[in-house]
């Protein structure tokens, strides 16, 4: 059976790339061929470009209620194919069922964010020196918007950029990463379907250097959000320099989890778990060190390692299923030499460790979620990003170490607490040097809140009244009659 193949969407059609060139996109938890994505190639960016200038016009001119109208028609549209577009997700990507619904329901949350602000974005009316004259601050849109993604939420983080990008009035090319291109289009055949305006929503698949890298330096985009690793987005921003265009970068994390001996065990360990090994630990923002004070370390350290044993790992079509596959046998081997690093650096492999083979196991690209005890700070499994399903344990002596710990990275996104000391939140909340801090709850941000990493995190931020503000300038504008 011939795989189906996927077009560009480009001004509102389905149209071949020009290299004439697909790229055939497997599911990492069976090694099967799940469809093919057109390669798509600058003079692809070129077109999508144009067709999102040609629209820009017209979709800027419509009112912020008529935008708000498309855009709750497109999350409805997503609401009713949720089921269709998990499963997308999973078939792409490998996460389990249960969390792609998670993340659909997610990518509709943050469109109906959008919508129902995009009569929020006011301006300002400011008092002038000279008689009768008016300063109004106006807030305008960009015009056309470069929007980057990466596969661990494939079809979130490209909601992510479209909702506020085109509440806002601008138009938007959207560039999928290579590994995980399907849900993204499958959301424009859902624009297409509520009557998005052409042009107005462009997706162009393939790789970084083909399609990313020009759209970056093209002339006609001066908003670039992506969301990556930290080196492309260091790549990304050295080249918007050369064009002095504006960037938001989502980057990578190493997101501290500290328990504090006040905390409640239970609820920590669960939060450690879950903030750990959701989506086999590719999340920016998972659990990277786990910081135990002392006195409860012991306590901690069993009951964690009784519940990574309850993981179940296996098919992601499956709905008891914790964890499936790792997206690539390239991103598992990365993981696992982090691990023999680790181990060979002194640290005690306690579960795991290994890839995981036999049965169907063979047929994926699957890891056993590991832990790590006497971990110490010097080793690179506690500087370096890990996404992957491997949780390390570092025992402290207090809030204090706990602290001056967590702030020794180059990384500023997330961290955790646990503690019931008010005294200590508040101070973290002073000291902690990261843009999202959760205190006594794991991980999951919502829409309307702000997520933004200090550091090599990135720069920007995005979602809520925040990240909305980010996809308009001001105009100032001296008004006579
Ligand atoms: N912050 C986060 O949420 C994420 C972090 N990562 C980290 O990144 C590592 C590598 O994953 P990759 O998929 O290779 O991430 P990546 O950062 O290379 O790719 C992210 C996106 O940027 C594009 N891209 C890459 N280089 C570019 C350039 N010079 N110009 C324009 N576009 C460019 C890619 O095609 C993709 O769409 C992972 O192992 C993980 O540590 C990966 C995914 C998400
Ligand atoms: O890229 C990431 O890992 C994060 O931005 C991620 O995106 C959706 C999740 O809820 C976030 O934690």
């Amino acid at each position: 059976m011939s795989l189906k193949k996927h077009e560009l969407f480009i001004n509102g059609q389905w149209v071949k790339p020009e290299s004439g060139a697909y790229v055939t996109i497997t599911n990492p938890a069976n090694g099967v061929d799940v469809a093919a994505a057109a390669k798509g190639s600058e003079q692809d960016v070129d077109r999508a470009v144009a067709a999102a200038r040609k629209a820009f016009g017209s979709w800027s001119a419509k009112t912020a209620s008529a935008r708000a109208d498309y855009l709750y028609a497109l999350e409805r549209a997503v609401v009713r194919e949720r089921e269709k577009l998990a499963t997308t997700i999973t078939s792409e990507m490998g996460k389990p069922i249960t969390e792609a619904r998670m993340e659909v329901d997610f990518a509709a949350g943050l469109l109906r964010f959008a919508a129902e602000n995009t009569r929020r974005l006011q301006g300002e009316i400011i008092p002038a020196e000279r008689e009768g004259e008016k300063i109004l601050i106006d807030r305008v849109p960009h015009g056309v918007v470069g929007a980057i993604a990466a596969w661990n939420f494939p079809l979130a983080l490209c909601a992510r950029k479209i909702g506020p990008a085109l509440a806002a009035g601008n138009t938007i090319v959207v560039k999928p990463h290579e590994l995980s291109p399907l849900s993204a289009l499958a959301l424009a055949a859902l624009a297409q379907e509520v009557g998005l305006p052409e042009g107005v929503l462009n997706i162009v698949t393939g790789d970084g250097p083909d399609v990313g890298v020009p759209l970056v330096a093209h002339a006609d985009v001066p908003l670039i959000t992506m969301t990556g690793s930290t080196p492309a987005g260091k790549k990304i921003m050295a080249a918007a320099a050369e064009h002095l265009k504006e960037v938001r970068l989502e980057l990578g994390g190493k997101a501290p989890f500290i328990v504090m001996e006040d905390a409640d065990i239970d609820a920590a360990v669960e939060a450690a778990v879950s903030a750990r090994f959701f989506n086999c630990g590719q999340v920016c923002t998972a659990n990277e060190r786990t910081y135990v004070h002392e006195a409860v370390y012991d306590r901690f350290a069993k009951s964690l390692r009784a519940r990574m044993e309850k993981l179940k790992v296996g098919d992601p079509l499956h709905e008891s299923t914790d964890m499936g596959p790792k997206v690539s046998l390239t991103e598992l081997e990365k993981v696992d030499a982090m691990v023999q690093k680790a181990v060979a650096q002194g640290a005690t492999l306690e579960l795991g460790g290994h890839r995981l083979q036999g049965g169907a196991y063979d047929r994926g690209t699957y890891y056993a979620p590991t832990l790590l005890s006497n971990v110490r700070h010097g080793m690179d499994i506690v500087r370096d990003e890990v996404f992957g399903p491997v949780l390390s344990l570092l025992k402290v002596r207090d809030f204090d170490e706990a602290l001056k710990l967590a702030n020794e990275s180059q990384y500023g996104l997330s961290a955790y607490l646990f503690t019931k000391d008010l005294g200590r939140v508040l101070r973290m909340t002073r000291e902690l040097e990261f843009g999202e801090v959760y205190v006594n709850r794991g991980a999951g941000e919502e829409p309307q809140g702000f997520h933004h990493g200090y550091k090599n995190s990135g720069l920007g931020g995005e979602d809520g009244q925040h990240g909305l503000e980010a996809y308009v300038r001001t105009k100032t504008i001296y008004l006579n009659a």
